[in-house]
């Protein structure tokens, strides 16, 4: 399987490549020439198979890994995880259905792909004998996510930005109470675009990116999006899929979790609707409603991981709404830039609306939300949830809907508690994250001075 970049300039890689790279090196993200088709039967015949079964046969045709190495990864990746399903469907309405991916280690659907990353790296570095250096950015999920995934692993630096006081307290904690020297929770003054923007910059200073053995665990990495892809197949095979198909809404901030909807779509996955699902930062929203992508500032929410404008993996939709037109897309990514946003075409945009639905959740109507589902029927959402699941009930579908539960309600108590007068507990064997003691540095919003401060702590 070959990848090339959104932008067109950078070289074509197999598997392993596109994912060490993360970034493309001419700032594009990496897709994969051609999608791997699964057939009826195919799809028909994860049903009922262990969820890592499944997660081979769907994502083995894109990469060049051996089968039965892949197959050891994955049972590795997935071992941990709180549920045999790994991810269970929960039914809410009479076509309403939950999507549970929050039994991982830290609690939300980044696991999923985090676990599985965690082990590709450390078997290219076996392979290759090479140190590398993680810098992600994170409004919370991804950050406690990889540093759960690659503490204390040898040949390994991994260095998180995250928004100053803009994350919950659990998230936070997650990030800065591992005491292993090789991660590091850095808490920058600005938001998540701007952890985000300073991240691809330091992947664009291509010195400072080889010096360092640069690589990305966010989901502007091919691997990340791949390893996304395999529930959609698990849920809609439960769910009656190849003969009945399946409507997915999805929480989104970055735009990686709904992207590998559409991915597992272009295989041939029959999903009639799929719902990209925004907070009040509705950018996305806005943009498929009226062809105007334009930044407004991002205000905090009671669902902070999804408090982001700049959605990296919006270029991935782009690039596919462009029949793959790499120019184009380079030309809107510098408009972006320059004067923050750009207006699509009407040919894309058509294109777009027939990939994508969508709808915003306020405030009042995200903690509503959780309220009156915990009242009907005794499951207790996350905010991000719940945005996803408001947004689901104005769709005009028929058949199942199956809404993305993308995080524990225990990550983020006080919304939680605020709507429903209960206040989530963490799993056991998290009780005590409040007492641990923390360990972060307070950077400023400033690529150069975050540059030298990796440079400082490498070994
Ligand atoms: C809990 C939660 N829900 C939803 C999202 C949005 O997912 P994506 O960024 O893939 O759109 C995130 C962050 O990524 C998240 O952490
Ligand atoms: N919501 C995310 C933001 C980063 O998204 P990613 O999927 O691109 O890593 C978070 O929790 O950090």
């Amino acid at each position: 399987m070959r990848y090339h970049s959104t932008r067109g300039q950078a070289p074509v890689l197999d598997f392993e490549g596109a994912m060490l790279a993360g970034l493309a090196r001419d700032g594009g993200l990496y897709l994969p020439q051609a999608v791997p088709q699964m057939t009826r039967d195919d799809i028909a015949a994860l049903q009922g198979l262990p969820y890592e079964e499944a997660a081979l046969r769907v994502m083995r045709p894109f990469t060049d890994l051996p089968e039965t190495r892949l197959a050891e990864m994955i049972a590795a990746a997935y071992a941990g995880f709180g549920h045999a399903a790994r991810a269970p469907l929960v039914q809410i309405a009479p076509d309403g259905w939950l999507l549970e991916l929050f039994h991982g280690p830290t609690l939300a659907f980044k696991d999923f792909a985090m676990q599985l990353i965690g082990q590709l790296f450390q078997d290219v570095m076996r392979r290759r004998g090479e140190r590398i250096t993680i810098v992600g950015a994170t409004s919370g999920d991804t950050g406690s996510a990889a540093i759960e995934a690659f503490r204390g692993l040898e040949g390994v630096e991994c260095f998180i930005l995250y928004p100053h006081g803009r994350v919950s307290e659990v998230q936070r904690r997650q990030m800065t109470t591992p005491s292993e020297g090789n991660v590091h929770a850095l808490a920058v003054d600005g938001d998540f675009d701007d952890c985000q923007a300073a991240v691809k910059a330091m992947f664009n200073d291509h010195a400072f990116r080889d010096r360092v053995g640069l690589t990305a665990v966010n989901s502007i990495n091919w691997a990340r999006v791949l390893a996304q892809v395999v529930y959609y197949f698990t849920a809609a095979a439960a769910l009656g899929a190849p003969g009945r198909a399946i409507g997915f809404t999805v929480p989104t901030g970055n735009f990686g979790d709904i992207l590998a909807g559409d991915v597992a779509r272009r295989m041939g996955l029959p999903i009639d609707r799929l719902v990209v699902a925004t907070n009040r930062n509705d950018i996305l929203h806005r943009t498929l409603t009226t062809g105007a992508h334009r930044k407004e500032g991002v205000v905090p929410t009671a669902s902070p991981s999804m408090d982001i404008e700049v959605s990296s993996n919006f270029e991935r939709a782009l690039f596919m709404a462009y029949d793959g037109d790499a120019s184009a897309i380079a030309q809107l990514m510098d408009e972006l830039a320059r004067d923050g946003g750009f207006t699509v075409s009407q040919g894309a945009l058509q294109a777009l609306r027939e990939t994508f639905a969508s709808g915003r959740a306020s405030e009042e109507e995200t903690a509503e939300t959780i309220r009156r589902v915990f009242a009907d029927t005794g499951e207790v959402l996350c905010p991000h949830t719940a945005v996803g699941v408001k947004v689901a009930s104005e769709q005009p579908h028929r058949g199942p809907m199956v809404t993305l539960a993308t995080a524990h309600p225990a990550k983020f108590p006080d919304a939680v508690e605020a709507a429903t007068g209960l206040r989530p507990a963490l799993p056991e064997r998290m009780a005590d994250l409040y007492l641990r003691s923390e360990r972060v540095t307070e950077v400023a919003n400033d690529v150069g001075a975050l540059k030298s401060l990796i440079l400082e702590r490498l070994p």
